[in-house]
């Protein structure tokens, strides 16, 4: 019976495992989770639509227009002919320098963003003694978390939160979630009211009255909008133009969605966008959760049968407990007729099982 399950034990999914097994596997699971005709968690969003990918010496429309309705500080430039997006990307690490190489590479060629992309630094000091901020924005290279990469000299390191995201209408979240609060806590009334949020941090904030979504996090404190990008990504392979794929998982307004499509996409980085902001969100961070538990078997030495099986196992288990089979019905179809809790013939009766989406409204309120 457990051959039967093609998502994980027969497919190409384990058929190119190099040295580097968890990150083979990681670098595999864009079959799982963006690959329209195969994602159990795709199966509940809406169909991808393509965005055109920016081209060197191509710019974008002449305007842009600022996005949320919400009142606050708002940089003094609603409305105006002319008008130009700036982006600050919050974060500084390994995916967060990725993250600002990509889209410094795109304000470039976008006549509807400044060129400058600011990027907060938690300042540190180096070994040589110098701080980190100084030394990427004289090299324009972050050597203690993106060694060797230029990052574009339109990325301007900042080291103070407050001054780097004060004129930004593109904010960009990308720093280890166990920060998230502090920092969703200081910017508190100090970002734009019409600021456009995205967060690439994979996790939750886990809090004794229960878990938290980031991007709900976010929008919650700082009462601003939140899509999401998530990938099976590994930001140094990105880093050196490896191909790899994401997808931004915004609420309702497809204007947004393209602009950080636009942002985001290169020629070896293609970003799709899906009207889910939940869904994408959970399967950039469950997607963690399976690869420690493959990480656990190779560790193990049990084999890719056995990783299977397990990372099978602990995606039911974590679904079935939050009471969300329902909205993974080709996942828990398929798992369940492994285990032979049903037929085979069950397959091609899931389709007709609806994701009911409401499923999800509790559980992305924090408390
Ligand atoms: N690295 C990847 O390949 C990758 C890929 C996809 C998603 N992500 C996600 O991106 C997010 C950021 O990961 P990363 O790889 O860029 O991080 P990282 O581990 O490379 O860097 C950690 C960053 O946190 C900063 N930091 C340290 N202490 C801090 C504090 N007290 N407050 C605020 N910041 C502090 C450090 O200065 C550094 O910039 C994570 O949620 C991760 O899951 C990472
Ligand atoms: O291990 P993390 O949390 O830095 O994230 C790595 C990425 O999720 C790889 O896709």
């Amino acid at each position: 019976m457990r051959s039967l399950f093609p998502l994980y034990s027969s497919s190409s999914l384990f058929s190119n495992f190099s040295s580097s097994p968890y990150n083979s596997f990681i670098s595999s699971l864009p079959l799982l989770f963006s690959s329209s005709h195969f994602s159990p968690f795709l199966s509940m969003a809406p169909a991808f639509e393509q965005v055109p990918v920016p081209q060197e010496g191509e710019t974008g429309t002449e305007t842009a227009t600022p996005h949320n309705t919400n009142t606050g500080n708002n940089g003094g430039n609603d409305g105006q002919v002319g008008y130009k997006s700036r982006v600050t990307v919050v974060g500084s690490g390994n995916w967060g320098s990725v993250a600002a190489k990509l889209i410094a590479s795109n304000t470039l060629k976008l006549n509807s963003f400044h060129d400058e992309v600011r990027m907060w630094v938690f300042e540190e000091t180096l070994l040589s003694g110098e701080k980190l901020t100084d030394v990427i924005n004289r090299t324009n290279e972050n050597v203690k978390y993106l060694p060797g990469i230029k990052l574009g000299k339109n990325v301007i390191a900042d080291p103070d939160i407050h001054n780097a995201v004060k004129d930004a209408n593109m904010l960009v979240f990308v720093i280890p979630h166990q920060f998230m609060d502090g920092i969703c806590k200081s910017l508190i009334d100090k970002v734009r009211g019409d600021a456009e949020a995205i967060s690439l941090i994979k996790g939750m904030e886990v809090k004794m009255e229960g878990p938290c979504m980031i991007s709900t996090l976010i929008s919650e404190q700082l009462g601003i909008n939140c899509s999401v990008l998530m990938g099976a990504n590994i930001a140094n392979e990105i880093a050196v133009e490896k191909f790899s794929e994401a997808t931004v998982g915004y609420r309702d307004n497809r204007e947004i969605a393209e602009q950080w499509v636009q942002l985001f996409s290169t020629p070896y980085f293609m970003v799709t966008p899906v009207q889910d902001v939940e869904g994408v969100e959970l399967c950039g961070t469950l997607k963690n959760v399976v690869a420690l538990a493959a990480g656990f078997v190779d560790g193990l030495d049990m084999g890719n049968n056995t990783k299977g099986v397990s990372t099978a196992r602990e995606v039911y288990e974590v679904l079935s407990h939050r009471g969300w089979l329902e909205l993974f019905p080709l996942f828990a179809t398929v798992h369940e007729i492994c285990i032979g809790r049903l037929p085979p013939s069950a397959i091609v009766e899931y389709s007709e099982k609806k994701p009911r989406l409401s499923l999800l409204e509790d559980s992305t309120r924090c408390h």
